[in-house]
């Protein structure tokens, strides 16, 4: 029987935590995180992710702050403003909505939040402490994707892993986190020779190229656990449809447990970004150990 991770379900019980932790705070130390959100432009798919995270924040008992700039907005107002969030004492956690548009420098804007505040765990600060094994902000995305494929087996220790894509806001990051897992991890990408004979090897399989159902039920090893990062919008018999990096029918019938599209890792990501805030509040206002 192939398990059906309820990305959904898990995300609530993150959240829930994350929302006790923010409770325990203000009544022991009188103080409400906050997470500012800075949107440039109208990308819709990004306005939503945005309103959800706003959400999201308020539910858990946080202040939400959001920045919303015209798609014009010039990188170095973008930039001025992030700097200011750095020096404002009540902003815990800064997060700047991506993709940003075109003429602005994602590595530059992102790499000028306060690596201390950069819930989304993307500076290159936080990204050289999860490659030494320091303490930092994980990226929300690998970091949701460890946590369902530990709800299948919570010691990964010596499984293979195999990570398909290589970006720096999944890829990389979910390949770091399943090291420190021990896993044995092989990362793989476009120019990987054979992709499917190296995904057969995978205990655990992990999609994140933005290839509508590139991976296929027979590169998946029987009983593999697999987690299916991607979110395709395709057109299908006439109709708007979202869609994962795997085939997950043909897929769903050789894994031992499989993420679905939606309901999967997605949710997780906006979870993982309160427990990040949380961690950072405290953290950063030397509120001593929280349970998140
Ligand atoms: N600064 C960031 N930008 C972006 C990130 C990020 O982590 N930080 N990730 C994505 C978008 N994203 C959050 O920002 C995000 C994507 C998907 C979901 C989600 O819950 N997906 C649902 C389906 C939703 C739908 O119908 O579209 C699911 O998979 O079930 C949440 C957040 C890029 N930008």
């Amino acid at each position: 029987m192939t398990t059906i991770i309820d990305g959904k379900a898990i995300a609530a019980s993150v959240r829930e935590k994350a929302a006790s932790a923010v409770a325990d705070i203000k009544s022991r130390h009188g103080v409400q995180p906050a997470l500012a959100v800075v949107l440039v432009g109208e990308d819709p798919a990004s306005q939503v992710y945005v309103r959800n995270k706003h959400v999201a924040t308020e539910k858990s008992g946080m202040r939400s702050i959001e920045h919303k700039l015209p798609e014009n907005t010039s990188e170095d107002d973008v930039v001025a403003l992030v700097r200011k969030l750095n020096d404002d004492d009540e902003v815990d956690g800064i997060l700047v909505q991506l993709p940003l548009p075109k003429h602005i420098s994602s590595d530059r804007v992102i790499n000028e939040i306060h690596p201390d505040k950069d819930v989304d765990g993307l500076t290159e600060v936080n990204a050289g402490r999860l490659i030494l094994g320091k303490e930092g902000l994980v990226p929300c995305t690998p970091q949701g994707s460890v946590i369902l494929a530990k709800t299948v087996t919570e010691n990964l220790s010596g499984l293979n892993a195999v990570v398909v894509g290589r970006s720096i806001l999944v890829g990389k990051p979910l390949a770091m986190l399943l090291l420190a897992e021990n896993c044995t991890v092989t990362m793989a990408h476009s120019r990987t020779k054979d992709l499917a004979a190296v995904c057969r090897e995978a205990d655990i399989l992990c999609a994140a190229v933005g290839i509508p159902r590139l991976i296929k039920g027979d590169w998946v090893k029987k009983g593999a656990i697999v987690i299916d990062v991607g979110i395709n919008r395709i057109e299908e018999s006439g109709k708007m449809r979202l869609v994962g990096d795997v085939d997950y029918d043909a897929a769903a019938e050789v894994a031992g447990a499989i993420t679905p599209v939606p309901g999967g890792v997605g949710p997780m990501t906006i979870a993982c970004l309160l427990r990040n805030t949380v961690l950072a509040a405290a953290r950063r206002r030397g509120l001593g150990k929280v349970e998140v």
